[in-house]
C-alpha cells in the first residue's frame, strides 16, 4: 500500500529543525549555548567523505555496543527505580510489599530491599536480583514483621551495583531513619563536602559512593538541627515535635539538594514518610484503602502497583511536597519547597507501565497520542508500506495507533521470549551478542515478501534496532521502515535514568539519514520534541513543561552544563560500576546479601 502524501519525502532523509529543541524557560539553562548542536540538526554534511568518517565512527559504536570488540560493553537498556511503602493497622505488609514491588520490576532489576517495622524493631533485608529471586523465600518473608514498610527495586545512576549500595540505607541518629530513593542528585559531591564540613557537627560518616546515602545524611542532618533549634526554644518539647522537626527538616533539605527524587522513609517516632524534589521529576503516587481500623496508605512511584494489592490511587504527592502518615495513621502534609513541575517525558514514552496514572496523565493515553502524531509524519514521507509491527513491549500502544491512523494491518511479527526480562546484564561476551536475538524471534509467516513498517518506543544505543532490522528481513521482509515514538535521544539523562553518556547513543553525532543507514534500514523517522511535548499539555493542561532533557539538552534543575556532562563521561561510571556480577535468572547465587535488623 501506497502512503499518500503532497509533501513526498522518500528513504532516510529527514531533517529536524533547531527550533523544536530549543526549549523556552527564564528558570532553566540549556547547555546548547556551551557545545555545538548534534550534527543531525545541521541541514546536510557538507561532503562525502565527512559522511564517510562518520559512518565509519557509527560502524566502530555499534560493534561495541552488540560485543564485537575484546571490550565489549553490556547491553543495557535505560532503567531506573521503583519504590513502594505501605501503612496498615495490622497483621504484617511484607507479602503486599513483594506484590507492589513485582509490579514495579520494570523500574529496576539490579537489586531489591525492604524494611518493615511495628515501630519497635525493623526489620531490613536488601540483595541483587530480581524480586522473586531476593524476596521469594518463605523463611525471610516470615522473618519480615511488621504492620509497615518500604521497599525498592534498584538500577544504580550513582555509585556501583553492589549490594552495600542497594537500598534502604539507614542512620541510627537522631531518631532512626531508613530511606528509598528513585532519582538522581546532581550536586552529590557538593552535598558530600557539606557534610564532612564543620557545619555538620557529627560529621557525618559515609559508607559509599550512592547519591542516596547522601541525601539520606542530610535529611538527617537537618533533623538533628531542628531538634537542637527547639532544645535553644523556650517552651518546646523535643518530644511533641518530631513530626514538625521532619517537615523543617524537607524545607531545608529541598533548598540544598539539586537534582531529581522521589523518596520514602520510615522515620522512628514520626512515621512513613514521602517527598518528591521541587519540579516532581519522578513521579510519586498515594493511595489508599479501607481498613477495620481506618483508612490504609500505600505510596508508590507507580499506582499499577496499587491493584493487586488493593489500593486506589487517590493522588500524586505533588513536586515539593513531604507526606507523613503518622505511627498512629494519620495523613499530614506540607508544601515544604515551591513546585514548579516539570515531569520527566521518559517516563511516558518508556519507564512507566501502560497501566500506570502519572501526574494526572494515564501513560496509555500518552502513547496513543504519540502514535497519532507520528503516523501523521509517516504519512507525509509516501513509504510504501504493507505491515505496521511492533517491537514488544514498549511500542505497542503507539503502534496500534499508528496503524489504525495509517489504515494499515497490525501484526505482531516479532514474538517475545515471556521468560527473558525486560534488560540483562550479560556475564559473558556470547550471552550479550545473544540477548535481543533470544529475546524476540521474527516470524517469516508475518514478514515474507512484506515491506514493513517496524515501531519502537526509543531508539537509544541502536542495539535492539540494528539486531531486529536483520532478523525481520532474514525472516523474509522486501523492505523495512523504522519509526520511533521518540525523538534522537541526544543528551545525556541525569535525573536518574541510566543513560550518562552521549557517546552511547546511535543518534549523537550523526544526521537521521545516517542512523538509517547504520541500522541498514529503507527508512527513519523519529518523533519530534514539539509533539511529545503537546501529548503531554493536552492531557493535563496544568502541566506545562516538561523535563524532555535527553532528548533537547536542557535540564529543569538549571545547574546542568558542559563541564557537568564532560564530568559525567569522563568518570566512565557507567563502565566501572557494571562489574560483572551473578545475573539472578542465570545464577541464583546470592553473594552479596545485606542483612540487618534493629
Ligand atoms: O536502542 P537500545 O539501546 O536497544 O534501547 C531501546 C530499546 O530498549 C527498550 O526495550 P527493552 O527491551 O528494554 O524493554 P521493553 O521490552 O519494555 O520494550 C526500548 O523499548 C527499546 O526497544
Ligand atoms: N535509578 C535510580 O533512581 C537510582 C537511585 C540512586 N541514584 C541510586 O543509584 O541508587
Ligand atoms: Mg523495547
Amino acid at each position: 500500500m501506497m502512503l499518500s502524501s503532497k509533501n513526498l519525502s522518500r528513504g532516510c532523509v529527514q531533517r529536524r529543525s533547531v527550533e523544536v529543541a530549543a526549549r523556552a524557560g527564564t528558570n532553566v539553562r540549556s547547555v546548547r549555548g556551551a557545545m555545538p548542536p548534534p550534527s543531525h540538526l545541521a541541514s546536510t554534511f557538507s561532503n562525502a567523505s565527512a559522511l564517510k568518517g562518520k559512518i565509519a565512527l557509527g560502524n566502530a559504536r555499534m560493534s561495541r555496543m552488540v560485543g564485537g570488540g575484546a571490550k565489549a560493553y553490556k547491553r543495557v537498556t535505560p532503567r531506573m527505580c521503583g519504590i513502594i511503602g505501605i501503612f496498615k493497622y495490622e497483621g504484617n505488609a511484607n507479602v503486599e510489599l513483594y506484590e507492589g514491588l513485582l509490579m514495579l520490576q520494570h523500574r529496576g532489576q539490579d537489586s531489591a530491599g525492604m524494611v518493615t517495622t511495628d515501630w519497635s524493631r525493623f526489620k531490613e533485608y536488601k540483595e541483587n536480583g530480581l524480586v522473586k529471586d531476593v524476596f521469594g523465600k518463605q523463611d525471610l518473608m516470615d522473618s519480615m514483621k511488621g504492620h509497615c514498610g518500604i521497599a525498592h527495586v534498584r538500577y544504580p545512576t550513582a555509585g556501583s551495583s553492589s549490594a552495600q549500595e542497594a537500598q534502604p540505607f539507614f542512620v541510627n541518629s537522631p531518631l532512626g531513619i531508613y530511606l528509598i530513593h528513585n532519582g538522581n542528585l546532581t550536586n552529590t559531591e557538593e552535598l558530600r563536602d557539606l557534610l564532612n564540613s564543620s557545619r555538620s557537627f557529627f560529621n557525618r560518616h559515609l559508607r559509599t559512593e550512592s547519591d542516596s546515602e547522601v541525601l539520606l545524611n542530610i535529611l538527617a542532618d537537618e533533623v538533628h538541627r531542628a531538634h537542637q533549634r527547639c532544645l535553644q526554644t523556650t517552651g518546646c518539647d523535643p518530644n511533641k515535635n518530631k513530626i514538625n522537626f521532619l517537615f523543617e527538616a524537607g524545607e531545608m533539605t529541598m533548598r540544598l539538594l539539586k537534582g531529581a527524587y522521589s523518596c520514602l522513609a520510615l522515620v522512628k517516632g514520626v512515621g512513613l514518610v514521602a517527598f518528591r524534589d521541587p519540579h516532581g521529576i519522578r513521579p510519586l503516587v498515594l493511595g489508599k484503602r479501607a481498613g477495620a481500623h481506618g483508612d490504609e496508605w500505600c505510596v508508590a512511584s507507580e499506582d499499577c502497583a496499587f491493584g493487586p494489592i488493593g489500593f486506589e490511587r487517590v493522588r500524586d504527592v505533588q513536586p515539593g511536597e513531604m507526606v507523613i502518615i503518622t505511627e498512629e495513621g494519620k495523613l499530614m502534609s506540607r508544601q515544604c519547597a515551591q513546585g514548579t513541575p516539570s515531569p520527566c517525558i521518559f517516563e511516558y514514552i518508556y519507564l512507566a507501565r501502560p497501566d500506570s496514572v502519572l501526574n494526572g496523565i494515564p501513560v496509555y493515553n500518552f502513547q496513543l497520542k504519540l502514535g497519532t502524531a507520528l503516523a501523521n509524519r509517516i504519512r507525509q514521507k509516501g513509504w510504501d508500506v504493507d505491515i505496521v509491527c511492533p517491537v514488544p513491549d514498549g511500542s505497542r500502544p503507539a503502534a496500534i495507533q499508528i496503524a489504525a491512523e495509517l489504515g494499515l494491518p497490525y501484526r505482531e511479527g516479532l514474538v517475545k521470549n515471556r521468560y527473558v526480562g525486560r534488560t540483562f546484564i550479560m556475564p559473558d561476551q556470547r550471552l550479550r551478542e545473544m540477548s535481543v536475538r533470544r529475546k524476540l524471534n521474527a516470524m517469516p509467516a508475518v514478514f515474507e515478501g512484506k515491506s514493513v513498517l517496524l515501531i519502537d518506543d526509543s531508539i537509544v544505543r541502536g542495539t535492539t534496532m540494528t539486531q531486529i532490522v536483520d532478523m525481520v528481513r532474514r525472516a523474509g521482509a522486501r523492505k523495512v521502515y523504522l519509526a520511533s515514538a521518540s525523538p534522537p535521544v541526544v543528551y545525556p539523562n541525569v535525573y536518574g535514568v541510566d543513560m550518562p553518556s552521549r557517546k552511547e547513543f546511535v543518534a549523537n553525532g550523526l544526521t537521521i539519514d545516517q542512523v538509517c543507514t547504520l541500522l541498514k534500514a529503507d527508512g527513519l523517522i523519529y518523533q519530534e520534541v514539539d509533539d511529545l511535548m503537546t501529548a503531554g499539555r493536552e492531557l493535563n493542561p496544568d502541566i506545562k513543561d516538561f523535563d524532555a532533557s535527553c532528548f533537547t539538552g536542557t535540564y529543569v534543575t538549571g545547574d546542568i552544563d558542559e563541564a557537568y556532562l564532560q564530568k559525567l563521561e569522563m568518570s566512565g561510571r557507567g563502565a566501572s560500576r557494571r562489574a560483572p556480577q551473578k545475573v539472578s535468572l542465570i545464577n541464583n547465587d546470592r553473594p552479596n546479601a545485606m542483612v540487618g535488623s534493629s
